[in-house]
């Protein structure tokens, strides 16, 4: 649940983003401010114009001149309108591309806590949609401004005809305010309702995209559908107060608006009876009182604007949580000694790795073991700064990792998991993700280590097939993954699960090509086989929290507790050979 601190730290965020925003629009921005301004300006010389060419026109008198002023000022109206609809679209696409590079690059900066925090599918919502959005606030504002000189114009220019006019209008104009006031707010609190319910729709499909397997093969499509669609009569309601809001608004300033216009038109009768006024003031007049009552067109700018800085409030939520922050110390050279020291780490309100001790030698294979939950995935994230720790320190060749630049520590550590993401357009980009430059000759001996060189070359287009287009298995996806990690290279390799859905026979080979690879790397291996265990120079057993034990596989396969760890009976001490 999010607290006030949160909330008030969202709005800083959310408002430092729209600044930024709008500088970045800068110049069309203010050429939008210029434009919008000058077609209110020339929306208020109209009246004048047409009521002293009325005037002339009843006085029989030349009006060419102030005929022609009207025609001027109708074509540029045009003009300034369509230089208004195409700068506002040039605003409203750069300020959200903006938005979407710095929010993207925030997110994937923040690494997998942002997925924690939000759900990928809420993510890719707010990224998206609430982006498109927030993007719209700049030229909002603009035409907000714009809007509101509409009216403020309109009550000068009567005042000026007459300030009997002014005053009437000015007399009604605390229920204008007051209904303003109602709009923003109001729209504000509902629109944020409907984009959050927008967003728990988003994540719970994104989960059940991810996991449509698991649901056919439950046979609960319509569960599952009533589970996405859950938050939707939230979203019906939300949607429906905001209609409500603006539809009331909109009443309102109907029911008030020509009561006003009345009003000043009926004092211009009077005052024209009285000789104070000319026909062509009292028809301006009334075309200034149709300006100044102009609330219909607030509404909605408002409106607009009030959704706006709820989608960006969603994007401050993103921004408020911190990036992974790294250091200038660099890394010097050295065999790739890891060390943990006294590294806590807490999930879901429990400590999960507790003050955990443990060094790899540089060049050397350390085997980590456990019960499933043990925290072996965890503190394999922690061993590469993909996470840091609550507490403690861990330590590449006597450096914390978090003193590392970040260019210093991708390079120096290689990474493999148990579900590979392959991104990139091809297989062969796939396999190169990350390295600085592209190099066919050092992706193919990587693929080879790996086992996947066939595979990848009996596809369509060999390594130049789309990712999209390679059918794959579990275990060969697996395989691009370990090549990836051997392309990379660096001085620590951390191997995630990543021989899980491997053959033993293939396990086998890519474990001895990995080990065999020279003395120059230091291996993590998450392991849930005995035979993976084995192949290491030692083996660390996680068990509640702790590192129970740190040895080579056949000390610890002595002890009936250790084998269990692989299912194996409390009397099979010879699978130590396996
Ligand atoms: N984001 C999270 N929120 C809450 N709990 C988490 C989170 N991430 C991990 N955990 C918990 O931390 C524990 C350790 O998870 P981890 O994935 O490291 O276990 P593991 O030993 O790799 O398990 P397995 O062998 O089943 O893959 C698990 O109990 C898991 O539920």
């Amino acid at each position: 649940m999010s607290t006030r601190a949160d909330d008030d730290a969202a709005a800083g965020h959310a408002r430092a983003l729209l600044r930024t925003a709008t500088r970045y629009s800068g110049p069309r921005c203010a050429a939008l401010c210029l434009v919008s301004m000058a077609a209110t300006g020339a929306g208020l010389l109209l009246p004048t114009a047409l009521g002293r060419a009325l005037d002339l026109l009843l006085a029989q008198a030349p009006a060419t001149r102030w005929v022609l002023s009207c025609a001027a000022l109708v074509l540029l109206l045009a003009l300034l309108d369509a230089a208004q609809t195409v700068l506002t679209g040039t605003v409203d696409a750069r300020s959200t591309a903006w938005l979407r590079r710095r929010l993207t690059g925030h997110v994937l900066g923040v690494g997998p806590r942002a997925a924690d925090c939000f759900g990928s599918g809420d993510l890719v919502a707010r990224l998206v949609g609430n982006a498109a959005e927030a993007g719209t606030t700049p030229a909002a504002r603009a035409a907000l401004l714009a809007a509101l000189a509409g009216p403020v114009g309109g009550v000068v220019a009567l005042g000026l005809i007459d300030w009997w006019l002014a005053a009437v209008f000015l007399a009604g104009a605390p229920v204008l305010t007051f209904l303003l006031r109602a709009v923003a707010r109001d729209t504000t609190e509902s629109a944020g309702r409907y984009q959050r319910a927008q967003g728990r729709i988003a994540a719970a499909l994104a989960e059940a995209v991810e996991g449509v397997r698991t649901v056919r093969a439950a046979g609960t499509q319509d569960r599952e559908t009533a589970r996405v669609l859950g938050p939707l009569p939230e979203l019906s309601r939300a949607g429906h107060r905001m209609w409500r809001v603006q539809g009331r608004a909109a009443a309102q300033a109907v029911a008030v608006a020509p009561l006003l216009h009345l009003g000043v038109v009926a004092v211009a009768g009077v005052l024209l009876t009285r000789d104070r006024l000319s026909v062509g003031d009292v028809l301006a007049a009334s075309r200034y009182a149709v300006l100044a009552t102009g609330v219909g067109v607030l509404v909605g700018r408002l409106a607009g604007l009030a959704r706006a800085r709820a989608a960006a409030r969603r994007l401050g939520e993103v921004e408020a949580e911190p990036a992974t922050a790294f250091g200038a110390r660099p890394l010097p050279d050295g065999p790739g000694r890891l060390e943990l020291r006294g590294v806590t780490a807490r999930r879901g309100g429990r400590a999960v790795l507790d003050g955990v001790d443990l060094v790899v030698p540089g060049g050397t294979t350390l085997a980590v073991v456990g019960r499933s939950g043990a925290g072996k995935s965890l503190l394999a994230a922690l061993a590469g700064r993909l996470a840091d720790p609550d507490a403690g320190e861990v330590l590449l060749d006597g450096v914390p990792l978090r003193e590392l630049p970040h260019d210093d520590l991708r390079r120096a550590v290689g990474y493999a998991f148990a579900r590979p993401a392959l991104l990139g357009g091809t297989v062969e980009q796939a396999i190169g993700l990350g390295l600085p430059s592209s190099s066919p000759g050092r992706i193919r001996k990587a693929a080879r280590a790996a086992l996947a060189d066939d595979f990848v070359r009996r596809l369509p287009g060999g390594y130049a097939t789309p990712v999209a287009d390679a059918p794959r298995s579990g275990g060969e996806s697996q395989r691009l993954g370990l090549a990836r990690a051997f392309a990379h290279g660096g001085r620590l390799l951390i191997l995630d699960d990543a021989l899980s859905s491997l053959d033993t026979v293939t396990e086998r080979r890519i474990t001895d090509a990995l080990l065999g690879d020279g003395p120059g790397t230091t291996r993590l291996l998450v392991a849930h086989r005995s035979a993976t265990a084995a192949c290491a120079d030692a083996v660390a057993w996680l068990d509640g929290g702790r590192v129970r034990a740190v040895g080579r596989h056949e000390e610890l396969w002595r002890l009936a507790e250790y084998r269990a760890v692989f299912g194996e009976p409390a009397g099979a001490v010879s699978g130590a050979e396996t």
